[in-house]
């Protein structure tokens, strides 16, 4: 990896949060870089602060301590517009409820990171919108509405509406938290096709079996990057591991419903 393809770089990132006579330090010295094609894989123990530093590498919320840095640009002295416009071009949100909008068609709800586009002329507006829902294999439902499909179709029209603007990174949080096994299997197939096709991302998941599709994964513990490792095969062989990921998955519900 060299620096001319580094997206992020966090650098002593710091986040205090006061509420009332309770103060909480959720991130300490987080120093960390992510490169362009990138797969990371943020994970650690629940209140371990892997959503505050995914609001914070998202630019949905900010830190206290530390400098943040996008294509080598430090965003500290932005004001909240400038911020607003970066995220909304430059980063694509998957979160664990789908966050669909119910009185939204799905061609609609794919549209809306588009909607306040001006670069962006109606037809390219429509033509980015088809193409990705084409990408998420999900075009055909085009005129539907969120109701009229599954958990794991709504996770798939949130990755399209996450991935509309052509975003440098894409953010995930416990995209599979809410599927069953088998549709858990296709959206980690599918952030590994985006992931293969050029798109850098950065998942927060609990689960380490689904870490290790990332290329990289970060622990945190109480706020701190506690262990770094690389899973260099991850991008050799994903089909098998999402199986074998997904077996093991499918043999541990089985053995809760006997339990029970
Ligand atoms: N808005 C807030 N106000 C006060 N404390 C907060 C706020 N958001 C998060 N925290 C605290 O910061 C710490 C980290 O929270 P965070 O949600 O980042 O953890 P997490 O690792 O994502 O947890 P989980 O896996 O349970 O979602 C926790 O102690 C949490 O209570």
């Amino acid at each position: 990896m060299t620096d001319s393809n580094l997206l992020i770089r966090l650098q002593g990132i710091g986040k205090i949060f006061q509420a009332d006579e309770v103060t909480t330090h959720a991130l300490s010295d987080i120093n960390l870089d992510i490169y362009e094609k990138e797969y990371l894989a943020i994970t650690g123990a629940s209140g371990c602060g892997k959503s505050t530093l995914l609001s914070i590498l998202g630019l949905l919320d900010f830190p206290t301590s530390g400098n943040y840095q996008i294509n080598g640009i430090s965003v500290e002295d932005w004001d909240i517009n400038q911020k607003a416009e970066l995220r909304c071009k430059e980063i694509g949100f998957v979160f664990q409820s789908f966050n669909l909008i119910a009185n939204l068609s799905i061609f609609e709800n794919v549209q809306l990171p588009l909607i306040y586009r001006e670069d962006l002329d109606k037809n390219e507006v429509n033509d980015r919108v088809l193409s990705a829902l084409e990408e998420v294999n999900m075009a055909h439902r085009k005129d539907h509405w969120p109701h009229q499909l599954s958990g794991g179709q709504q996770q798939r029209i949130a990755v399209a509406r996450a991935i509309v603007g052509k975003p440098s990174l894409l953010l995930a949080d416990e995209p599979t938290g809410n599927l069953d096994s088998k549709n858990g299997e296709d959206v980690m197939q599918l952030l590994d096709d985006l992931n293969k096709n050029g798109t850098t991302i950065c998942m927060v998941t609990h689960d380490p079996r689904f870490a290790q599709f990332a290329h990289r994964e970060i622990q945190l513990v109480d706020g701190k990057i506690r262990n770094e490792k690389s899973n260099h095969k991850s991008s050799v062989d994903t089909p098998n591991r999402v199986l074998e990921a997904t077996k093991s998955l499918s043999s541990l519900e089985e053995a809760v419903v006997e339990e029970e």
